[in-house]
């Protein structure tokens, strides 16, 4: 029975011009299937993750200001952690250091293609980087409001039993 049936395998093999061997080996590696859609868009999205992260490593590099909203940042989440923030006090303090990070990365953005269309002097570059830095502005000082808010209080309280 067995050998019939290899018999007959072989016959279908050869009358298709292909060895049994060849065509098993055919079927197991098949060649690789190009990426599905799904994928390529996945692999996409990783990597615009990555090049926003290496905008923000560029701009860190270049701009001291950057520099010092690093070490702001740092010690708040640290004062914070010390004066142990409720919740919604830790949310406030999030949202005020985001748009403080997020008005100088678009401030370091602007400065760069103002650089690059107009190195020579203009009143719209001037006017564009003037507008850019006023943004950052604003966003320090209402950090700032939320800083002397949430971390005042509970400060005060803090330090004044050592006074
Ligand atoms: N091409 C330009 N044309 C007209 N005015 C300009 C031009 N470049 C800069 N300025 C003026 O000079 C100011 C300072 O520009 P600069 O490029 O030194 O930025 P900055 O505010 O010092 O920021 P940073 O310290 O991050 O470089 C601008 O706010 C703008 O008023």
């Amino acid at each position: 029975m067995v050998r019939a049936a290899t018999r007959c395998i072989s016959a279908f093999c050869a009358r298709s011009g292909t060895s049994c061997v060849s065509r098993y080996f055919a079927s197991t590696t098949a060649v690789a299937k190009p990426p599905s859609r799904h994928r390529a868009r996945w692999r996409h999205e990783v990597a615009s993750f990555g090049y926003a992260l290496q905008g923000i490593g560029e701009a860190l590099k270049s701009e001291p200001h950057l520099r010092f909203h690093a070490l702001a940042t740092a010690a708040a989440v640290a004062l914070g952690a010390w004066l142990q923030l409720p919740r919604y006090d830790w949310a406030l303090v999030a949202l005020a250091i985001g748009a403080v990070w997020t008005a100088e990365l678009m401030n370091t953005a602007v400065e760069s293609i103002v650089d690059l269309v107009s190195p020579d002097f203009h009143a719209l570059a001037g006017r564009a980087k003037d507008v850019a830095a006023g943004a950052v502005l604003l966003a320090s000082l209402a950090a700032v409001v939320v800083g002397l808010l949430v971390f005042g209080p509970p400060l005060w309280a803090k330090l004044l039993p050592l006074l």
